[in-house]
């Protein structure tokens, strides 16, 4: 994803980005057409390697296999230890944005900086416990900062609500960013995350404890618009 359709996606507002983490995976292409019908316009995919997390997802082989099934693009959420190990296989399995962990790596602007190279957007996540003074001159070179509302490695968590402070923050200190918010996002959370600034909301369990994604994706919108929810 180069900067203009970065831009554009920002521009085009608010955006709910399904996490395929809790999908029907034998089913995977229904499900991606399914999501499409609902108008996801970007798929979140949740790569973790049992090392930085304590759980094990999936790696290149499925996002080569989504990328041959749909245009949409995909967001890879690497939750790995070693990020440029695998960012360029990422890549030509048809990645389109990496957001690495900024607690994974020692130098976040040289790791953005190869990452960028490889002609991908680049986010930068940081888990709840982790100090924000971590992203102090790590964001050069970094399209989206991808702010954690629950800890890396399992979906159906708890939203945490420090995630707002930290939106709230990184919005005040960097209008042009795009900031986005994964986690425990559900039609209670969506709300507060967007008044606090956030573009792009990963949402997983809201999304596929629903029969109808449309449904659940109509919710979420309305209840963004709304702002329903407790700050
Ligand atoms: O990165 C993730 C977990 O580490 C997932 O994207 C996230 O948990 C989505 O699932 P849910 O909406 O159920 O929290
Ligand atoms: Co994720």
């Amino acid at each position: 994803m180069n900067r203009a359709e970065l831009d554009s996606i920002r521009q085009a507002g608010p955006a709910i980005l399904p996490s395929l983490l809790q999908c029907d995976f034998g089913n995977l292409q229904s499900e991606v057409e399914r999501l499409s019908q609902a108008g996801t316009s970007v798929l979140h995919l949740d790569v973790m390697d049992g090392h930085f997390v304590p759980n094990l997802t999936y790696g290149m082989p499925i996002v080569a296999g989504l990328r041959r099934h749909t245009s949409l693009p995909l967001d890879v959420h690497l939750m790995i230890s070693d990020p440029l190990a695998y960012a360029k296989a990422m890549v030509d399995a048809g990645a389109d944005m990496l957001t690495f962990h900024v607690e994974a790596v020692d130098d976040a602007v040289d790791v953005a900086g190869q990452i960028r190279d490889l002609g991908v957007g680049v986010g930068l996540a940081i888990n709840p416990d982790t100090p924000m003074s971590q992203l102090d001159g790590a964001l050069d070179g970094v399209d989206m900062v991808l702010v954690m509302s629950v800890q890396a490695g399992f979906g159906g968590q708890s939203f945490n609500p420090v995630a707002l402070d930290r939106i709230r923050d990184l919005r005040a200190r960097f209008p042009d960013l795009l900031l986005e918010i994964d986690g425990g996002i559900n039609a209670s959370t969506i709300g507060p995350a967007r008044q606090a600034g956030c573009d792009l909301f990963v949402v997983g369990s809201a999304i596929f404890s629903s029969d109808d994604y449309g449904v659940a994706i109509a919710g979420l919108n309305d209840a963004m618009a709304s702002n329903q929810g407790a700050k």
